[in-house]
């Protein structure tokens, strides 16, 4: 059997694409019956076409972080039904699994954390598996939505899950958008994925979220579901909304949502960025303590040599803490209550 009719018949995408990388050093495409396109562009990133006229050019990318296991087994099922024709795509869909490499090890990165690498150019000094990486689906990115017409509506929804428990368990980080206005259309398709949790960023980064946003005007988000989870140890009931909505979004032309209501929500400004400045960096709150949990005005959150970090409002809540980052990097975000 080649390799095309192995995937037609067992759908197994993402096992190949580590196993065998080797598989897909070169891109290659092929059709699915009479109605769907398949681009193969790389191990890990795979791209459905329905040969039908649609209007929306999707971007479902998960495993940026490889210990990050319920998004990539989300995606890696939905992958396995289109090639299988359980699911037939009415939308341009781009499925990426981002970093193979730390899926194998079941670590957030090998060398680097890949979701900091984003819109840094092509800068080859430093040179990794994880920046390579970047660059190709960088490059992935740019080739799916500019191949296709400009006036349609793009989406990329980067899946992630957090480290620690969270007090609002599904949650989306909203890249900054530089003065243009929030989606509501877009949160309300977050709803229905059981996201009723928006973090509103306030300025540049470099993730992939913010890439897709930024250069191409994608309607853009990371969305965090729940805690990581070694593979096969997810409880995939909780992703049964997030499930049943990405699945429909690839495969109807209209997908209807309820109506936007401000009350559906938990709207959160970010307010502080703290990056990690010295080795002896250190929260101020246990390891255990789960997102969005507050303090009040004047609470010390974290400290290291020569500064404090403390609570600015009462209610100012902590999001994706971790002490353990590269000297430079975020580790810890304060975020406040807010409208839309
Ligand atoms: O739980 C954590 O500390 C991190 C979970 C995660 O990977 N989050 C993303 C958020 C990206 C964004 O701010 O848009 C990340 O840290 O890369
Ligand atoms: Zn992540």
């Amino acid at each position: 059997m080649d390799l095309i009719e192995i995937l037609l018949g067992k759908g197994e995408f993402l096992a190949l694409s580590r196993n065998s990388a080797y598989l897909f050093s070169q891109p290659f495409r092929f059709d699915i019956g009479q109605h769907t396109v398949v681009k193969v562009v790389a191990a890990g990133v795979i791209s459905f076409e329905p040969k039908q006229a649609s209007n929306k050019d999707i971007i479902l990318s998960c495993g940026i972080h490889g210990n990050e296991t319920a998004p990539i087994e989300i995606c890696d099922a939905l992958v396995q039904d289109i090639l299988l024709q359980k699911i037939l795509v009415t939308q341009r869909v781009l499925v990426i699994f981002g970093n193979l490499r730390s899926m194998d090890v079941a670590q957030r990165f090998v060398e680097e954390n890949m979701n900091r690498l984003f819109s840094l150019g092509h800068d080859n000094k430093c040179n990794n598996y994880e920046r390579s990486r970047a660059r190709l689906l960088e490059q992935a990115v740019e080739n799916f939505y500019l191949s296709a017409e400009p006036d349609r509506e793009r989406l990329h929804y980067d899946l992630h899950t957090a480290i620690r428990t969270s007090k609002n368990d599904k949650f989306a980080v909203y890249p900054f958008l530089h003065g243009k206005p929030w989606s509501k259309a877009q949160l309300q398709i977050l709803l229905a994925c059981g996201v009723n949790t928006i973090l509103l960023s306030g300025n540049p980064t470099t993730t992939f979220s913010y890439f897709s946003s930024i250069k191409f005007a994608a309607h853009a988000f990371t969305i965090e579901l729940g805690k990581v989870k070694p593979f096969g140890e997810n409880d995939m009931g909780q992703f049964q909304q997030v499930v049943s909505t990405l699945r429909l979004l690839v495969s109807s032309h209209n997908l209807k949502c309820k109506e936007f209501a401000e009350e559906d929500f938990f709207i959160f400004k970010v307010n502080q960025v703290i990056n990690k400045g010295q080795s002896d960096f250190t929260l101020n709150f246990p390891d255990d303590l789960a997102n969005f949990s507050d303090f009040p005005k004047g609470h010390l959150l974290a400290f290291e040599s020569g500064c404090e970090y403390r609570a600015q409002y009462d209610g100012e809540a902590i999001v994706f803490p971790n002490a353990q980052v590269e000297i430079g990097q975020r580790a810890l975000l304060t975020v406040i209550p807010t409208k839309i």
